[in-house]
């Protein structure tokens, strides 16, 4: 039987007419995910206004439903009944955390403190991504995991309470095993300490401390951060607003800034610093982006943001900028090969591990809509085209990828001949307004 969410949904993105008009962010999907684990865990009821409304969120709920808290949709707000922290309950079955790694990743952590044990299983693109990431610290800290050799999903997380208080240097940078151990740490005894010598998004942080966690910061000379979570304190319920997400603005914006005579605002858009690294890059690039009524939603800084159309010039883009920015590469890939001169983005190694391989796809995508990419090692060289439309015409593989997805629809709309997208269904785990919206920006919304 073919089950409509199997048919493949492909899309052309044809040359475009300026993009016009004022759009809202969707919700952040980081936030999003936190929120719902959060709240899941407080003692009383917390409301969640902005929420994400999208297949990776859904992963989260779910799992969250199935380990006891009860989560309901009110209106556009939802409702959350928290168990209190070392209060999951045994799950009945599998957690299916479809394409989303935050989920998996996030989850598995919050597991390992509670004498639970849950299966965790995923998409074809999720299992193929790593999982020891997160399954040697959280061994460390007592959790017994049950997997294949190479350690991907399938496979299943049996906790243990009290856990051992684990002291963690990061190996990468990475916030979902930051996150990962500290929801461990929750529910552990003691100080949990996550070392992260290359700051990551700092949401966890921020949202742990909002429901009252036992949660301190401290950064040395160097600029290394050790988190520490002292655990076993119960959390309170929060109403809490989701900022806009920079990820899923970062396509009309960069979208703005390539279709001639474009001007588009989206607004309330979180501008964290460990989020927005694109617009820096962007700005350097020669991008005409301003922010206005910068303010605060959530504990997190967002702004209205306008972009209008600019003539690119290449950049250098060092290393220690990719986890700024670590999901915003494939758009910037696309505004880098319309850019005047050579973009070098470099230290780009942990993109081989997202939904798909994100160096090589988008490599091998913009090569066969005939722009110049390359990867040397970890790093992508590309000669911008000097503002001249990508020739275009091909069909993309959007592999199981949102952000390919969208990143070559975009391409698409500044190409001569127009790109094809395979299979536009990806995109309902991260934006599934996208098309739309574009629709919108196109008629002067
Ligand atoms: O913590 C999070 O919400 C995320 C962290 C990043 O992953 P890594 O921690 O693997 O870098 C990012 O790519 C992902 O989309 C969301
Ligand atoms: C990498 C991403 O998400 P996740 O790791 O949650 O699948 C993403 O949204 O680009």
């Amino acid at each position: 039987m073919t089950h409509a969410a199997d048919t493949p949904r492909p899309t052309r993105f044809a040359p475009s007419p300026p993009l016009l008009g004022t759009i809202a962010a969707p919700g952040d999907k980081s936030i999003s995910h936190r929120a719902i684990i959060l709240a899941g865990l407080a003692i009383g009821t917390s409301r969640i206004s902005g929420l994400l409304d999208s297949g990776d969120v859904a992963a989260t709920i779910g799992a969250m439903r199935a380990m006891g808290a009860r989560i309901e949709q009110d209106g556009d707000d939802w409702v959350v009944q928290g168990v209190g922290v070392g209060g999951l309950m045994q799950p009945a079955s599998a957690l299916d955390m479809g394409n989303s790694g935050t989920s998996a990743r996030l989850l598995m952590g919050l597991v390992a403190s509670h004498a639970i044990s849950a299966t965790f299983i995923g998409d074809a693109s999720l299992s193929r991504r790593p999982m020891a990431r997160v399954a040697g610290p959280l061994a460390d800290m007592g959790a017994a995991i049950d997997v294949a050799p190479g350690t991907r999903l399938p496979l299943s997380v049996r906790g243990i309470a009290p856990a051992i208080p684990l002291a963690y240097r990061l190996p990468i940078a990475s916030a979902q095993v930051k996150s990962a151990l500290l929801l461990a740490g929750l529910n552990t005894p003691g100080a949990t300490r996550v070392i992260e010598p290359v700051a990551t998004r700092d949401h966890s942080e921020r949202m742990l401390a909002a429901f009252g966690a036992d949660i301190a910061v401290e950064t040395d000379g160097d600029g290394v951060r050790t988190i520490i979570l002292t655990g076993r304190r119960d959390l309170s319920p929060c109403d809490l607003t989701v900022p806009g997400d920079i990820s899923s603005a970062a396509f009309p914006i960069v979208a703005a800034l390539l279709v001639p005579e474009s001007r588009v605002t989206v607004t309330g858009v979180g501008i964290n610093p460990r989020r927005a690294g694109l617009l820096r890059v962007l700005g350097e690039m020669g991008g005409d982006i301003v922010l206005a009524n910068q303010r605060d939603v959530g504990g997190e800084p967002v702004a209205d943001i306008t972009a209008s159309h600019s003539a690119l010039h290449g950049t250098d883009i060092a290393a220690d900028l990719a986890s700024d920015m670590i999901d915003e590469f494939p758009i910037l890939f696309v505004a880098a090969s319309m850019a005047h001169g050579h973009t070098v983005a470099r230290g780009l190694g942990e993109l081989r591990h997202k939904e798909a391989d994100r160096l090589g796809a988008m490599a091998a995508a913009l090569a066969a809509c005939g722009a110049s990419a390359r990867i040397d090692g970890d790093d992508m060289i590309i000669d911008g085209s000097g503002g001249a439309p990508l020739p275009g015409g091909a069909t993309i593989a959007a592999n199981h990828d949102h952000r390919i997805a969208m990143s070559m629809a975009v391409a698409g709309l500044v190409s001569r001949d127009g790109v094809t997208i395979d299979d536009m269904a990806s995109v309902a785990t991260s934006f599934p307004s996208f098309v739309p919206l574009i629709e919108r920006l196109q008629a002067g919304a």
